[in-house]
Formats: C-alpha cells, sequence, structure tokens
C-alpha cells in the first residue's frame, strides 16, 4: 500500500478536494480496470475523454481522483487532485508508485524516426554478450533480462513503463534501452525518468497524423533531449539536417556520430555485400553482418553509447561484429535456387528509399528488384504517395498491396500510394489488395539471382483488415510459397 500524498511528490496540483493521507492500492487511468482503493486518473485521450468515467471509476472502488477538471457535485468521501496536466501527473505518479525505478539502473532512450529498435535492440544484444543483466523496451519485444513479454506500442505508457522498470530492478539489471517515439514524448509517457543517456538516430516524415506539421514533430522529438539531465549524455546523428539542432537546448554532454562529418564517432565504410559491412570505426576495422548504409549508422550509435557507458574499445567492437540482426529489420533469405528475399520494416518514405538504395548498391544489373510494398490505414496519409513515387523509382517491378489496412478501405489506401507514381514508372506496377497473393505473383515473377523486397511490416505475426487481427507473417508466407514454386 502506498500513501496518495507520497505519490504525489513532483506533481504541480491545483487544487485538493479531501485528504491525501489515504492509503492506495494502484493506480490506474482506464476506469475498466479500477478495482478497491485505487486512484483513477482522468486523461484527455484522442478517442474519448477520461473525465466522462470518473463515476464509473469510482463506482468500481476509486477512493481518489487526479483530474484536471473537477465533476460538478462532488463525492464526500472521494479524494479529489486538480492537475494541470493529467498524464504529466500520471507519469510522476507512476515513478513514485514503483519506487523511482529508473535511477536504479542506468536507462537510455532512442528516439528517432528510423532505426530506434534496431539500435535499442544491438545496445541490449551488445551488453548481454557482454555478461550484464540487460532489460529492453522496444516495438518487438519488452525484456527484463532473459525474460520476454508481448507489447502493443513501441513506448508504453508511463505506468507500464516504469512497472517493467521495477521488475528490472527486482532481478538485478543494470541497463536498461528503450525506443521513445514521438507519441511517447508528446503524451509524457517517459517524463520523469532518470535517463543516463539519449541517442537520436535520424528525422523523416511520420506520424503526420498525429502531429500537426513536420516542424512540430521535430519539436516534439526535440523535448526529450531537453529533458535529460547534465549527468546524461546526448548523442547525435550529425549527418541528418536535424542532428546538431535536437541537442541546442540539451543539459546533457553532448557526442556527434557520422559517416560524412567530422565528430567524435566516425564511421567509414569500407566493403558492402550481401554477406554484410566492413567498416572503420573511428581508426579501427570491424566487420558485421549487416547489410545497407543505414545500419552502419546504427553500429555506430550502438558502439558510441557503448563507449559512453565505459565498455572497452577492444571488448566494444569485438562484441559489435558479433552482433545478429534484428527480426524484420533487413532480414535476408536466399531460397534453394538463389532467390534473394528480403523482409524489412520500411514503413516510411525515407525507410524505403533507404532499404531500396541499399539493395541497388549490392545487386547487379541483370538481376530484378521487386517490391511488395504498402501503406497502413487510420495513419498518415501524406506518406502514401512518396512512397509509391520511391519504390517506382527505385525498383525493377512493384506490386502495391494492403499492410494493415486496419479500418481504411484496403483499395482507397492502395489508390492514394499509386498516385505518387511517376508516368515513367507505372510500366513496372501492378497492385494486388491481398498481401498473400501479392507475395505470390512476386514469386512467381522471381528467378535465380533476383530481389524481392517485402517492405513494411518487418517482425509484425498479423494483418489487420476490416479491424480484425489474423495470422500473418511475411517472411514465413514468402519462404512456403518459394517452396510451392520450387524456387
Ligand atoms: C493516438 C494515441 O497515441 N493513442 C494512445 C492514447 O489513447 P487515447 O488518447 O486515444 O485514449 P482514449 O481512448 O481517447 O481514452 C482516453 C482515456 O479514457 C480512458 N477510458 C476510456 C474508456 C473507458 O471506458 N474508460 C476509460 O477510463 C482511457 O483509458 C484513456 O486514459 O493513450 C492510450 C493510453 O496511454 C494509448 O494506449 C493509445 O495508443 C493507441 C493504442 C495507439 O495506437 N497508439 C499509437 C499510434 C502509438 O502511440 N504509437 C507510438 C509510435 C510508434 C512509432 O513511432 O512508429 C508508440 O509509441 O507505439
Ligand atoms: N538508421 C536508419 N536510417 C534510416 N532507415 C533505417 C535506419 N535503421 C533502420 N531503418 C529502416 O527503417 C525500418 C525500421 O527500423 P527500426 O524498426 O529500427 O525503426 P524504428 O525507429 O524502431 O521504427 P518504429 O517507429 O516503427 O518503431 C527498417 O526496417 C529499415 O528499413
Ligand atoms: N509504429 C508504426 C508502425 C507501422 C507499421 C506498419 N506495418 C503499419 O501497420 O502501418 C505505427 O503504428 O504507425
Ligand atoms: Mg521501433
Amino acid at each position: 500500500m502506498k500513501v496518495l500524498k507520497d505519490i504525489l511528490y513532483k506533481v504541480s496540483i491545483e487544487s485538493v478536494k479531501g485528504s491525501t493521507a489515504i492509503e492506495l492500492n494502484h493506480i490506474h487511468f482506464d476506469s475498466r480496470l479500477v478495482t478497491n482503493q485505487d486512484v483513477f486518473v482522468a486523461i484527455r485521450g484522442v478517442a474519448a475523454d477520461g473525465h466522462m468515467f470518473i463515476d464509473a471509476a469510482i463506482s468500481k472502488g476509486a477512493t481518489a481522483v487526479v483530474c484536471e477538471d473537477l465533476p460538478s457535485e462532488l463525492a464526500p468521501e472521494i479524494t479529489y487532485v486538480q492537475v494541470k496536466d493529467t498524464r504529466e501527473a500520471l507519469a510522476y505518479m507512476a515513478s513514485n508508485f514503483y519506487d523511482n525505478p529508473s535511477t536504479n539502473l542506468q536507462l537510455v532512450g532512442v528516439t528517432g524516426t528510423n532505426g530506434k529498435t534496431t539500435v535499442s535492440s544491438l545496445l541490449y544484444q551488445l551488453f548481454k554478450t557482454l555478461g550484464f543483466k540487460v532489460g529492453l523496451i522496444s516495438t518487438v519485444t519488452i525484456k527484463v533480462n532473459d525474460k520476454e513479454f508481448a507489447t502493443k506500442l513501441t513506448t508504453p505508457d508511463s505506468l507500464t513503463i516504469n512497472s517493467y522498470l521495477k521488475m528490472m530492478n527486482e532481478v538485478g539489471v543494470e541497463f536498461c534501452f528503450m525506443e521513445v517515439s514521438s507519441h511517447g514524448i508528446a503524451q509524457h509517457r517517459t517524463l520523469g525518468l532518470d535517463f543516463a543517456g539519449g541517442i537520436f538516430t535520424n528525422l523523416s516524415q511520420d506520424h503526420l497524423d498525429y502531429h500537426s506539421s513536420f516542424a512540430e514533430y521535430r519539436d516534439v522529438k526535440k523535448r526529450f533531449f531537453d529533458q535529460l539531465s547534465k549527468d546524461a549524455f546526448a548523442i547525435t546523428n550529425i549527418d541528418d539536417r536535424n542532428g546538431n539542432y535536437m541537442l541546442q537546448n540539451t543539459k546533457a554532454k553532448t557526442y556527434g556520430y557520422g559517416v560524412k562529418n567530422l565528430t567524435d564517432y566516425k564511421v567509414k565504410i569500407l566493403e558492402k555485400s550481401f554477406s554484410g559491412l566492413k567498416l572503420n570505426i573511428n581508426g579501427n576495422e570491424v566487420w558485421s553482418r549487416f547489410i545497407g548504409d543505414f545500419n552502419a549508422y546504427n553500429l555506430l550509435a550502438v558502439y558510441a553509447a557503448a563507449d559512453l557507458l565505459d565498455v572497452e574499445q577492444l571488448e566494444n567492437l569485438q562484441t559489435l561484429s558479433q552482433l545478429k540482426p534484428v527480426d524484420g529489420r533487413y532480414q535476408h533469405h536466399i531460397s534453394e535456387t538463389g532467390i534473394h528475399v528480403i523482409v524489412d520494416y520500411a514503413h516510411t518514405p525515407d525507410a524505403l528509399k533507404n532499404v531500396l538504395q541499399t539493395t541497388n548498391d549490392i545487386r547487379t544489373r541483370n538481376e530484378e528488384l521487386i517490391t511488395v510494398v504498402g501503406c497502413g490505414g487510420d495513419r498518415d496519409k501524406t506518406k502514401r504517395p512518396l512512397m509509391g513515387k520511391i519504390a517506382g523509382n527505385l525498383s525493377t517491378k512493384v506490386i502495391f498491396t494492403s499492410d494493415n489496412p486496419r479500418t481504411e478501405d484496403p483499395d482507397e489506401i492502395i489508390n492514394d500510394i499509386e498516385k505518387g507514381v511517376e508516368p515513367q514508372d507505372i510500366f513496372k506496377t501492378l497492385s494486388i489488395t491481398s498481401r498473400q497473393q501479392a507475395i505470390k505473383t512476386a514469386c512467381s515473377l522471381a528467378k535465380k539471382g533476383d530481389i524481392i523486397l517485402i517492405a513494411g511490416k518487418g517482425h509484425e505475426t498479423y494483418q489487420e483488415v476490416h479491424g480484425k487481427r489474423s495470422d500473418f507473417d511475411d517472411l514465413k508466407i514468402v519462404k512456403e510459397l518459394l517452396a510451392q514454386f520450387n524456387k
């Protein structure tokens, strides 16, 4: 049991009705989860307003309510705490409730449009290989050292984050690497966490359905660095247009990494092929199994963070060369007859451009690059024609198909994508609504040496069509189909 007064530490309170010296079981921001002696935090969301559910929470047993607006009628036995911003309050309350678990380990946050999962997962792998107890909070999975948990969001809500950090404390985890999404920052999911460091990967267009403009999206990302303490480190990709901007107002110690510009951590790409990259990092040669120039940036960010977390240079480089690719991130498979398949999570214009350019860099002229791609529904619509244009420009054949249409009409999404295809590329493209059929067509078209790139869903094991999720795994399906075709 915790006392309400204690979990309100650091929360800026506007008014209190009732006693804060009461004991509480748990904190909830969803009335449906409330049970006896809980505190309910009313959050104004996109789809609903938590204030509408205050009565429901009380009838389920809440004895305290944290809200922005007091209800017109107050129940005499309930404590009401009025705050300016309930999401902000929730973040501090969550840390206090779980005894500030982020202060008992070294927490590193990774933000940027692309590369967060890759960089945080590789840091997890690197520190595990070095023998540490490690935590990971990512799009793909949450890990409390060796124990794995399913996750739905890239950056979970503040209560969930703190509950996992607490579990990490309990088993002696020393380092935790987590993805920090722009939604996460905007909704204060990571507020109040004690970050030992922050990493910026890159910034390009995404989520313009949620953020009102690119500048707002950029400034939300920057806020993560503004909030770091002076004891933390902040590492930025200085080749990115917004790399320096991100660190402009941070109190943290700042470092740069890059390929093109001279800075603290520097990488040169010496060789690239389907078997990996040969790199020179700060004067030392290192081989890695990763494919693609963008992975040189990811590996360098990992190296820099490990260096700043005091990993010795030789150990750092040796372990870097042992790291294995992350599920669904430029995952390469070669069929019995020599057809290359790449399953990749590229779901933004920039990511798609990168994977296509990378693939074109490696492929020889007479091999086809057959791209299968779609765009998610209920998400940024402006990225659709851009992805259509890029796919058309940089592939030899393209099959537009469905990603996760969610509640949207799959054919309308494909229509939006097609609109971006440039006239000279139209002859390369066709559209097949069923993703399974689209992959099948790619397999039937491919011959020895050709490359099938299946973009957008990476590690996902489901597809959401008309609001319903069913099993779907790009890699599993393409392998089965190639086997059926005896290819
Ligand atoms: C757009 C968005 O970010 N939505 C998140 C947001 O939901 P919301 O603001 O819409 O909440 P709401 O449904 O309007 O409800 C408002 C409040 O009323 C409460 N409620 C509602 C119903 C009820 O009966 N009782 C009740 O108390 C809800 O629990 C909530 O507290 O707050 C919820 C709780 O924290 C999140 O679960 C939810 O994530 C949804 C599921 C989501 O899909 N988010 C995606 C877009 C997201 O956050 N993605 C990012 C970025 C990924 C990337 O960078 O690629 C991520 O970090 O995963
Ligand atoms: N450093 C990078 N720069 C540009 N593109 C990248 C980079 N790293 C990965 N990508 C591309 O972006 C895709 C997504 O990578 P990753 O999952 O690591 O990013 P993310 O930031 O975690 O994405 P999300 O926002 O969906 O969680 C990859 O499959 C690859 O196509
Ligand atoms: N975190 C991203 C993932 C997109 C993945 C893509 N497969 C889709 O479903 O749109 C989002 O929720 O926008
Ligand atoms: Mg991710």
